[in-house]
């Protein structure tokens, strides 16, 4: 079969996972394509007076399980094919670490760093103007992705309750704390990737000390490092979008954020033994953990031959094509995939969601907690999935995301059902 976009190759995992279920085809009609997607063109009013446009999109991909959830991207990359499959995987991910929400994703193709902040904060509002039928907090909540932060969250909650004329912080998650976010928000993504890696650090026979390669120092990057870092491990690369650096004793945890906050993890280079390392050879470093905190397809069948370390941690969405994921079994690479060890950043968000709409806030322990909890749970589940079927993580986390999908499909009514 001939794949030919990111959302088939996507879709091929979730056909593989229903060979290992007794499932009606009205799953797989319902799940192979997105409920909905909007298109629209953002017109925006910049600085100098004049104006400039910007295509946006949002995708519902499925509400099986309830109102769908996803970041919206800020990239000038961003395309359709992109922000579905990144829908879809929400889908699976909110499955697969059991909330009852469904998947969506958003996206606008921009450079963000050619806007000022007076011209970021008017395309965030006319995301919202333009899609404000398609989002609502009973049917589609939106959150930070690439390049968005709490601050364009903020404004969007802004823009959308002078639209509907109420105040609805539980539309939109990944809020300023001062505006209804949840405590443990900011960290929730690298955080449910560290409970899950050291819930099961002994069975991928990791060990605190162990050297641990980072690719992206954004949200997800920066905050593993961090807590990595703290519980003994030894960040010997790290990488961001202009370059990387090495240093085989280990790279300082606070050297490197004050240096990306500067512009780039690349000005330590030079200091205390830290060496350049081009942003393209972070995967081959020599290591036992391999952190992946940056895009889609940065390990692919050209590079996975190369890469050294025993076992893959994806914060990323997407970041190893089928094919190299083929690859990195053959050489016995562990990969703690996507839909679960990042669901934390999601799971924190359903969290702030439930608060808002309680008029709550949670104490961080709590958060932490019941974060700590759920991933626990699920990758416990995941793993005796598969040991029992023989198959990978990742096959076993879709196997898992489908069967509650497929659960919940199915009790709206089956053929046999109602055919007789
Ligand atoms: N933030 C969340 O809560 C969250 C939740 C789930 C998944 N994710 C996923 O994690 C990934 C990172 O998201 P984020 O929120 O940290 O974004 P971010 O914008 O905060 O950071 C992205 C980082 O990637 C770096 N980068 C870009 N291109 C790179 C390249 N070629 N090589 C190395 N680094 C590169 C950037 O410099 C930046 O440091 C994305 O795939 C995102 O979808 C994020």
């Amino acid at each position: 079969m001939h794949l030919d976009s990111m959302l088939d190759q996507a879709r091929a995992r979730l056909y593989e996972a229903a060979g290992h279920l007794d499932i009606t085809a009205d799953v797989l009609e319902k799940l192979k394509s997105p409920r909905e997607t909007t298109q629209a063109r953002l017109v925006i009013r910049m600085d100098d007076g004049s104006s400039k446009s910007y295509p946006a999109w949002r995708c519902r991909y499925d509400d099986t399980l309830g109102p769908t959830k996803g970041g919206i991207r800020f990239h000038p990359d961003v395309s359709i094919d992109e922000v579905e499959t990144l829908a879809f995987l929400m889908t699976m991910k909110c499955a697969v670490i059991n909330l009852p929400l469904g998947g969506a994703k958003g996206g606008v193709r921009v450079d963000i760093h050619n806007l000022s902040a007076t011209e970021q904060e008017r395309l965030a509002r006319r995301y919202v103007q333009c899609f404000a039928k398609v989002i609502g907090p009973n049917r589609d909540i939106p959150a930070p992705d690439v390049y968005t932060n709490s601050t364009i969250m903020a404004w969007m909650a802004d823009e959308y309750a002078a639209i509907v004329g109420e105040v609805t912080p539980a539309v939109i998650t990944g809020k300023p704390i001062a505006l209804g976010g949840s405590l443990g928000r900011e960290d929730a993504t690298a955080r449910g990737g560290y409970y899950l890696l050291l819930h099961q650090a002994q069975k991928l026979g990791l060990r605190p000390g162990a050297r641990v390669a980072i690719q992206g120092f954004g949200n997800a990057g920066k905050h593993i490092a961090q807590l990595l870092g703290a519980a003994g491990f030894k960040i010997v690369a790290v990488t961001d979008s202009k370059g990387g650096v090495q240093c085989s004793s280990g790279l300082d945890v606070d050297k490197l954020i004050s240096a990306k906050r500067q512009g780039s993890v690349t000005s330590l280079a030079g200091s205390d033994g830290v060496c350049t390392l081009p942003a393209d050879e972070l995967v081959s470093v020599d290591c036992e953990l391999l952190v992946l905190a940056a895009l889609e397809d940065m390990v692919h069948a050209g590079n996975a031959a190369r890469v050294k370390a025993h076992v893959i941690l994806e914060l990323a969405n997407a970041p190893i094509t089928p094919e190299a994921d083929k690859i990195l079994n053959a050489k016995s690479i562990v990969v703690l995939p996507d839909i679960l060890a990042n669901a934390g950043g999601v799971t924190v968000s359903y969290f702030e969601w439930v608060q808002n709409r309680q008029g709550d806030s949670w104490p961080i322990e709590q958060v932490h907690a019941r974060l700590k909890t759920k991933m626990e749970q699920e990758g416990d589940a995941v793993w005796t999935l598969a040991q029992e079927k023989g198959i990978t993580l990742r096959s076993a986390a879709y196997v898992h995301a489908l069967s509650r999908l497929a659960e919940a499909i199915e009790a709206q009514g089956t053929q046999r059902f109602l055919m007789g």
